[in-house]
C-alpha cells in the first residue's frame, strides 16, 4: 500500500511525506514522540507535509511569520499566520493530501522569540478529511511541472496544539515555558541538510534517464549523409552529437559516485553528531549545499542538451525530456535555492581560507587549499593523466578561493562593513565555492574509477568516461586554468585533443553505459528512450491516443473554424 501511495498521481502528492516530513519526525522528534507518530507515517497511517516555506520568505527561515506562541496556563502552543505573507505557500502535498504537518514556526515563550523551530500539527480530520478547525487549505495552482502534486498553501487561525507537538530532540520547551538551549540552533535545519544530499542521487538519477533516453534514440535515429551516396548514419555518429550527451552522460556517473560519498559523509557525521560532537556539522553542510547546487543546476543542463539532441521530438512529452526537465529544474529552487547554498559553501571556504592562512592545516573537502602552491609551475603536463588533470582542478579552485577572500580583504581594508564586502564579492564568491565543488566531484570520481571493485575492462571504460569528464571542464574553463600560467595553450590544445580521443573511445560502450543505469521504461516513461528501441511505431501509437484524436473533427471546428471560414469566404 505503501509503495503504491509513492506513485499517486493526480493531485496526490505523497512525496514530501517520505523525503521530508518523515525523515523530519526521524531526525527532530524524542524518542518518546517518534513512539507516538513515526510509526504512523511510515505506515501511512497518517500523511505529512514539511510546510517550512510562506509566501514571503522561502530562502530567508529566520525570516519566516508563523508565530507559535506557548502559553502556559494550557500548556499549549498556539501557531498563528499574522500576515498574508506568513500563509505557508508550496509545501508538497499540503493542498489536498496531507492530514499531518511539521510546521516551522518562530517560537515565542515568555514574550521572547527563540527562533525558528519545528511543530507537528494535524491539519485535516482523520473523518472526513476536512480541514481541522482554524485551518484554511488549498492547492497553489498550476506549475512549470509535476501538476500532479498538490504544493499547497496553509493559514493558522490561533490553532492550539499540546505542548508535547514541538519536535524537542534538540531545542525544547519545559511545561512552565521555560526554553532550553540546543546544542546548536542549526540542528532545527538539519533535515534540510539530509534533504539536500539526497537531491544528488536525484540529479543523477535525472541526467542518468535523460542521458539513457537520448543514446539510445541517437543510435535509433539515422539522418543526413555523412558522405554522399552513403547510408545514413546513426546520429550518435556525428561527433557533434557525441559532444553533446558524453559529457552529460560522464557527469551522470560523476554525480552518482558523489552522492555515495554524501550518503556516506552524512551517516558517519550525523552519528557523531548523535554522540554529542558537533565539529562535522559545518563541513556537512557546506557540502550538501555546495553539492546540491552544483549537481542541480549541471543536471537541469544537461537535460535540455539531451532534449535538443534529440529534434523535434525530443520536444514532444514522448520523450520523457521535457517532464525531466520541469523536475530537475525544481530541484535548482527546492530544498534550498541554488544561488543562496553555493553561498553557503562560500561562506564556509573563506572561513576555512582564514583559518588556513593562520596556519591551520585543513582536513576533509577543503584540505587542498592547504596544500596548493600559489607560484604554478607551468610546464607540459601530462593531460591523460587523472593525477594531474585533478591537481589541475584543485590548483584552479585554491586560486579562486584566495582571490575572492584577498578581494574581500581588500574591500574591508578600504572600510566597506563585512557585509557590503560580502555583497560587492560575491559573484567571485559564487564562482569559487563552484570551482571547488568541480574539483571535489573529479577528485571523488577518479578516486572512485579507482579503487571500486570492477573487472579491470569496466574500470577502463569508467577511467576513459572520468578523463572525459575532467577535460570537458577544462576545455570549458580553459580561462580558469590559464590566468596563472597553472596550464598553458599548449596544455589546452593538448586538453581538446584528448576530448577528441575519449569521445571515440566512449562511443562503442555508450549503449553499454546508460543500459548500466538499468533504468526500466516503466521509470524512463519514454517513447524515444525504450529498450527495445521501437520507437516509431509506438510513437505514433502515443500520437493516436492524444485526447485531440478521440473524434476525426474537433469540436472546436464548429465552434470557431467554420463560422471563421465561412465569413471569411463570404467576403470573397
Ligand atoms: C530513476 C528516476 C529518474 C528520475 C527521477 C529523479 C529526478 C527527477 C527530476 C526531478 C525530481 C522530480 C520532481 C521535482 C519536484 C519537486 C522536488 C522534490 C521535492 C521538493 C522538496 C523541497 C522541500 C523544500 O523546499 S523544504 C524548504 C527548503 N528551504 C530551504 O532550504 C531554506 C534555505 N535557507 C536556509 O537553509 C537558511 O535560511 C540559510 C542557510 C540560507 C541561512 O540560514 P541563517 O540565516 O540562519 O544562517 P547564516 O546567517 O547564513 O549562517 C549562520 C551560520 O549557520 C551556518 N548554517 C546555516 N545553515 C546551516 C545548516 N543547515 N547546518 C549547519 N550550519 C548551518 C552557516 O554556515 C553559518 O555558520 P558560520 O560558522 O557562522 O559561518
Ligand atoms: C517544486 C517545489 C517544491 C517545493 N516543496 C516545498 C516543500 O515541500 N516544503 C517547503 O517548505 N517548501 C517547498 N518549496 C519551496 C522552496 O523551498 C523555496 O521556493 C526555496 O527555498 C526558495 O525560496 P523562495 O521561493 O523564497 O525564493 P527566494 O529566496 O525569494 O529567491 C528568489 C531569488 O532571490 C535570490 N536570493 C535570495 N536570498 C539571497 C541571498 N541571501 N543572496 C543572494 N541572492 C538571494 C535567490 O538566489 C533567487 O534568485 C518547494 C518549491 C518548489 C519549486
Amino acid at each position: 500500500m505503501a509503495a503504491a501511495l509513492q506513485t499517486l498521481g493526480g493531485g496526490i502528492g505523497i512525496t514530501l511525506h517520505w523525503i521530508a516530513f518523515t525523515p523530519t519526525i526521524e531526525q527532530q522528534a524524542t524518542e518518546e514522540q517518534k513512539k507516538k507518530w513515526l510509526k504512523l507515517a511510515q505506515d501511512v497511517a497518517i500523511v505529512g507535509a514539511y510546510a517550512q516555506t510562506e509566501m514571503g520568505h522561502g530562502t530567508f527561515v529566520r525570516g519566516l511569520e508563523t508565530t507559535a506562541t506557548y502559553d502556559p496556563s494550557t500548556q499549549e502552543f498556539v501557531i498563528n499566520s499574522p500576515t498574508l505573507t506568513s500563509t505557508k505557500w508550496w509545501p508538497g502535498g499540503l493542498g489536498k493530501t496531507a492530514n499531518h504537518a511539521t510546521v516551522m514556526a518562530q517560537l515565542y515563550t515568555r514574550g521572547k522569540c527563540y527562533g525558528p523551530h519545528n511543530f507537528m500539527v494535524q491539519i485535516r480530520s482523520l473523518e472526513n478529511h476536512q480541514p481541522c478547525p482554524g485551518v484554511t487549505l488549498g492547492d497553489i495552482g498550476p506549475k512549470m511541472e509535476s501538476n500532479g502534486n498538490d504544493n499547497g498553501f496553509a493559514r493558522f487561525d490561533h490553532v492550539r496544539i499540546p505542548r508535547e507537538n514541538m519536535l524537542m530532540k534538540f531545542a525544547r520547551v519545559e511545561a512552565d515555558g521555560t526554553y532550553v538551549q540546543p546544542p546548536s540552533s542549526k540542528l532545527a535545519y538539519s533535515n534540510m541538510v539530509y534533504l539536500r544530499g539526497t537531491f544528488v542521487m536525484s540529479a543523477a538519477q535525472a541526467l542518468a534517464s535523460a542521458t539513457t533516453i537520448a543514446v539510445r534514440y541517437s543510435c535509433v535515429r539515422r539522418q543526413s549523409e555523412m558522405k554522399p551516396g552513403e547510408p545514413e548514419p546513426q546520429i550518435l555518429e556525428y561527433q557533434t552529437q557525441q559532444y553533446k550527451l558524453f559529457p552529460q552522460l560522464a557527469a551522470a556517473y560523476a554525480f552518482w559516485f558523489a552522492s555515495w560519498f554524501m550518503t556516506q559523509q552524512h551517516g558517519s557525521i550525523t552519528g557523531s553528531m548523535e554522540k554529542g560532537d558537533m565539529s562535522g556539522l559545518a563541513e556537512l553542510h557546506a557540502l550538501s549545499a555546495g553539492l546540491k547546487s552544483y549537481t542541480t543546476a549541471v543536471t537541469a543542463r544537461g537535460i535540455d542538451v539531451c532534449r535538443m539532441a534529440c529534434g523535434g521530438h525530443g520536444y514532444s512529452h514522448a520523450s520523457g525530456l521535457p517532464a525531466l526537465f520541469g523536475g530537475a529544474a525544481a530541484l535548482c529552487t527546492a530544498e534550498g535555492e541554488n544561488t543562496v547554498m553555493m553561498l553557503q559553501t562560500a561562506r564556509y571556504l573563506v572561513k576555512c581560507f582564514a583559518q588556513s592562512q593562520a596556519g591551520k592545516r585543513l582536513t576533509g573537502t577543503v584540505a587542498y587549499l592547504s596544500a596548493v602552491q600559489p607560484s604554478p609551475v607551468a610546464g607540459n603536463r601530462n593531460m591523460s593523466d587523472l593525477g594531474t588533470l585533478v591537481a589541475a582542478f584543485q590548483h584552479r579552485a585554491a586560486r579562486m578561493v584566495r582571490h575572492a577572500a584577498m578581494q574581500m580583504q581588500g574591500e574591508m581594508q578600504k572600510g566597506k562593513a563585512r557585509e557590503d564586502a560580502w555583497n560587492s564579492c560575491s559573484v567571485l564568491l559564487i564562482k569559487a565555492a563552484e570551482a571547488h565543488v568541480h574539483s571535489f566531484v573529479v577528485r571523488n570520481f577518479a578516486e572512485t574509477v579507482q579503487t571500486v571493485e570492477v573487472d579491470e575492462s569496466v574500470r577502463a571504460v569508467l577511467t576513459s568516461l572520468c578523463q572525459l569528464y575532467s577535460l570537458y571542464g577544462i576545455t570549458e574553463h580553459a580561462g580558469d586554468f590559464l590566468k596563472d600560467g597553472y596550464l598553458t595553450g599548449r596544455d589546452i590544445d593538448a586538453a581538446s585533443s584528448h576530448l577528441s580521443a575519449m569521445l571515440a573511445r566512449v562511443r562503442p560502450d555508450a549503449v553499454a553505459l546508460v543500459d548500466a543505469f538499468d533504468l526500466h521504461d516503466k521509470i524512463l516513461r519514454s517513447v524515444l528512450g525504450r529498450y527495445d528501441g521501437r520507437v516509431y511505431e509506438h510513437l505514433y501509437e502515443w500520437a493516436k491516443k492524444s485526447p485531440l484524436n478521440k473524434s476525426e473533427v474537433h469540436e472546436s471546428y464548429y465552434k470557431y473554424l467554420q463560422p471563421f471560414l465561412k465569413s471569411n469566404r463570404a467576403k470573397l
